[in-house]
């Protein structure tokens, strides 16, 4: 059993590079295939063993009750296998919410590693991302947390090579939420003919003109700034431009820090993320 030490994580961000909706699934949701990438976009979430369990955020305020949190939801999965002390938690917001940017999802997936090494449960990858499918289609990306080509629901993987570290990568938060599922409804799901896995061997300079994210035509119908957004990381010189998952963020790829003044009058602008 952990000390009653500070314990404290910061979980990060994800970006979509390229994401298709490849078929309806009889349960209901929808196979994909994507590229998850890491972005240096964090919240703080910190834990201590208390006489009952609590949870408290700051920051960006989170929708919904405190109970369908998912740091809550990921404590009390883990719970059910495993003895575990009461924690006061203490979750502070930074990514923004309804992003695309899997932030609820990171913060659970960091949570259950960090429940993991303080009270030494010895839990597998595969036992930590099963606990992590069970809460959110793309949480299990978040215990390896490296690129990954992503299929059926988003929550199989397949390690790939890609290092951006070379780059710049701007994105921007315009003041809208889009809800994943609405999202969804707004698609209508077709197999890719060459696959995300080749594409993304491509040299960057050619991903626009072959990496795509369905949802994009129908978010941005709904939300004409996601697309000036858009337009305007590639006017600024990004060597490709896209919106993450289901929206509203977009990022931008540069290969040096560009001027994005009048991106700040669009949204929040988060740069060499
Ligand atoms: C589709 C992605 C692409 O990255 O969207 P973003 O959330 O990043 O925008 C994610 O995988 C989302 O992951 P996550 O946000 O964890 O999804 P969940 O909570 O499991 O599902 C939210 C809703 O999206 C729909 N959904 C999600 C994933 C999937 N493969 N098929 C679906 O149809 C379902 O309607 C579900 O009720
Ligand atoms: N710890 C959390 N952080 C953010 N959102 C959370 C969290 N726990 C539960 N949620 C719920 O998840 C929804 C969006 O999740 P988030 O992962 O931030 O966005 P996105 O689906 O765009 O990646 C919110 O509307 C909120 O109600």
């Amino acid at each position: 059993m952990a000390v009653n030490k500070f314990m404290i994580v910061f979980p990060n961000a994800k970006i979509n590079i390229g994401l298709n909706i490849t078929a309806k699934r009889p349960d209901g949701y929808h196979n994909l295939e994507t590229v998850f990438y890491p972005v240096k976009i964090n919240d703080a979430l910190e834990a201590i063993i208390a006489p009952q369990l609590s949870f408290a955020s700051s920051g960006i305020t989170i929708p919904g009750d405190i109970e369908n949190n998912l740091c809550i939801k990921a404590y009390e999965f883990v719970k059910t296998d495993h003895d575990l002390p009461p924690l006061k938690i203490h979750l502070h917001k930074h990514i923004p919410i309804g992003a695309g940017l899997g932030g609820g999802s990171a913060d659970a997936a960091f949570f259950i590693k960090l429940l993991d090494q303080q009270f030494e449960l010895n839990l597998t990858v595969e036992a930590m991302q099963n606990y992590c499918r069970q809460l959110g289609a793309d949480c299990a990306f978040f215990i390896e947390n490296k690129p990954v080509y992503a299929f059926d629901k988003g929550d199989q993987f397949e390690s790939i090579e890609l290092d951006l570290s070379k780059y710049v990568i701007v994105l921007v938060m315009p003041p809208l939420h889009v809800s994943s599922a609405d999202a969804f409804r707004g698609i209508k799901p077709e197999l890719s003919t060459v696959s995300l896995k080749e594409l993304i061997k491509l040299p960057l300079a050619e991903w626009k003109e072959h990496i795509k994210n369905d949802f994009e035509k129908s978010v941005i119908g709904k939300f004409p700034l996601i697309g000036e957004v858009k337009q305007s990381l590639y006017e600024a010189g990004a060597l490709y431009a896209s919106m993450s998952g289901s929206g509203a963020s977009v990022f931008g790829i540069f290969e040096t820090l560009p001027s994005l003044q009048h991106l700040e009058a669009k949204g929040s602008v988060f740069y060499n993320v």
